[in-house]
């Protein structure tokens, strides 16, 4: 059976399917706003693109959860799941699915593909003995411990003892396949560091890793031995593949796979860098599916150094950051401010500077004082150039004609501050040259030519920037280009502003129906409690 049939203009990129013992918190909106960046700027470049993300339901720290409130665990779940819905949906994130483990046509998926494995011989009966975390659901090592066998992850949890019959897969058995995989493919694990940490793991040695649980009733049951219910993580895996199956589809392996498999891009915190970049490609290797092409592995949004967590409970809500500031505001301060890949600390006051720095003065106060300046030293509040009247020495010139290309290179490496930051520089230097150049005291010469060449080779330049940090704040730039006369918003049309064309300097034209100069970020102040 040929499974797969991908196009080369297909993306397809997932978030984790976030556990639901709890509302979501910055640290879920953290990777889901990078993915939603993601799948913007690769819709940009034409591609047909499928955003998934969703919620893992099943398991002991679900079912604990819900006991604690005294309720059905399906019942807990869909109370919870609305939340994380309309987060998505205040943070503007445009996901195509969204894929829940406790989903009927999930269970036809999970049996085929554990047939597939059980097949290949890669399961087996065995004693599982070790420390269990809950809320990582996984077991870990009795050396990886923090004092009072505390979990490194959860560190108010006590991992408990377990000791048990289990089915197991047989991961050692792919010890080397992987390896070869790992150097035969060294952009899999990303970053660098994420991926040293995986080879060196697989390096001491695979163990075979239960798959079922006893004594647990929320999840799955074992296809041929119902006794057991399957591993929360082993269903949750595969729930990126059930997500592609269209509504209409029967829940088979050949349907979900058809059009989007391989995944392009898992994207993930450092917590689940293990399941994603070992177990989850043995699990394909072993069903004689096709490895995704990149795991792309997050650091940690803290406070005060520690892991902000559901199960710590030291988190900031995304809800009350984006009622006071907006989508726009969050997206681009923890996508700016933090590199990819590494820990940063949520602070209020360094998040209202970066606002303010960037979106309100450097880009707002442009844009507004150069349009004032269109209004008020040129004819019909219009333009006469274009950029054939601008020399190719001319400073921000010269700065936006390979800009495009090296956005480009930063998005597609996921290195969102570096994109944001070579953006904001060619602002920056827009406010120098509108200072340096005067044009108020040109128009007092009357050196009418020069006026409008400084005008819109600003104006074109943040035009430029706008588009270029669409992904990132889809609401502002879609502002700025309708005050610059284009009728577009970037969270409706994307494949009417290419990049071949939009992320080129000089598009601006003399046709031009400039707009009404109007704030595109107001000024936070700073209030006394912050
Ligand atoms: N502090 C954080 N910083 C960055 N990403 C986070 C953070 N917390 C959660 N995430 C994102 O959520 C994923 C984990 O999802 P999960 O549902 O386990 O959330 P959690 O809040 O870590 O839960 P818990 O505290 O119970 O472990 C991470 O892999 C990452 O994508
Ligand atoms: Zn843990």
């Amino acid at each position: 059976m040929n499974l797969v049939n991908k196009a080369e203009k297909t993306f397809a990129l997932t978030t984790p399917l976030y556990y639901v013992n709890d509302v979501p918190h910055i640290g879920s909106a953290y990777t889901t706003m990078a993915a939603d960046a993601v799948a913007r700027f690769q819709k940009l470049l034409g591609r047909d693109v499928l955003l998934i993300t969703g919620t893992d339901e099943h398991g002991q720290k679900i079912q604990r959860s819900a006991e604690s409130l005294g309720k059905a665990p399906q019942e807990f779940c869909d109370e919870i799941v609305p939340s994380f819905m309309s987060l998505w949906r205040l943070l503007n994130i445009q996901y195509d699915r969204f894929s829940r483990t406790t989903a009927v046509r999930h269970k036809a998926i999970v049996d085929e593909f554990f047939a597939r494995v059980w097949e290949a011989g890669d399961i087996y009966q065995g004693q599982q003995k070790g420390w269990y975390c809950v809320s990582c659901e996984e077991f870990k090592e009795e050396r990886e411990l923090l004092e009072g066998n505390r979990c490194p992850i959860h560190v108010n949890k006590e991992v408990e003892w377990r000791d048990e019959q289990n089915y197991f897969f047989r991961l050692s058995k792919y010890q080397t396949q992987l390896e070869e995989f790992y150097q035969s493919h060294p952009d899999f694990i990303q970053p660098e560091s994420r991926r040293n940490e995986v080879l060196n793991f697989v390096s001491q040695g695979l163990q075979d890793f239960s798959i079922s649980r006893v004594n647990l009733d929320w999840g799955f049951p074992v296809p041929n031995d119902p006794k057991h219910t399957l591993y929360v993580w082993f269903d949750a895996l595969l729930a990126y593949v059930t997500a592609l199956l269209d509504p209409e589809d029967e829940p088979t392996l050949e349907n979900a796979l058809g059009k989007w498999w391989p995944i392009n891009l898992h994207l993930i915190g450092k917590d689940i860098l293990r399941f994603h970049a070992v177990y989850w490609p043995a699990m394909l290797l072993s069903a004689g599916l096709p490895l995704p092409d990149r795991v792309f592995g997050h650091g940690f949004l803290t406070k005060d150094g520690q892991k902000m967590g559901k199960s710590l409970g030291n988190t900031v809500d995304p809800v009350g950051l984006v009622q006071q500031y907006g989508s726009d505001a969050v997206r681009y301060y923890f996508l700016k401010e933090i590199e990819f890949g590494k820990d940063g600390d949520f602070n209020e006051v360094r998040f209202i500077h970066v606002l303010n720095a960037d979106l309100a003065n450097d880009l707002g106060n442009l844009l507004n004082r150069t349009l004032n300046m269109v209004k008020k030293y040129c004819a019909n509040y219009a333009l006469s150039i274009t950029n054939e009247d601008i020399p190719a020495e001319n400073t921000l010139k010269a700065l936006g004609v390979d800009l495009g290309a090296k956005v480009k290179q930063a998005y597609e490496v996921l290195a969102f501050n570096q994109a944001c930051g070579v953006v904001l520089s060619l602002v920056q230097a827009s406010n120098k040259f509108i200072d340096d150049q005067a044009p108020w005291s040109l128009y007092k010469q009357e050196r009418q030519q020069e006026v409008e060449t400084v005008l819109y080779t600003v104006l074109e330049s943040v035009r430029l920037a706008a588009y270029l940090l669409s992904p990132v704040i889809p609401n502002i730039s879609s502002n700025i280009y309708q005050q610059l006369g284009f009728g577009i918003n970037f969270n409706e049309q994307t494949d009417i502003t290419p990049f071949a064309i939009h992320a080129q300097w000089g598009l601006l034209s003399n046709k031009q129906q400039l707009g009404q100069p109007q704030p595109i970020f107001k000024r936070i102040e700073q209030t006394k409690n912050v």
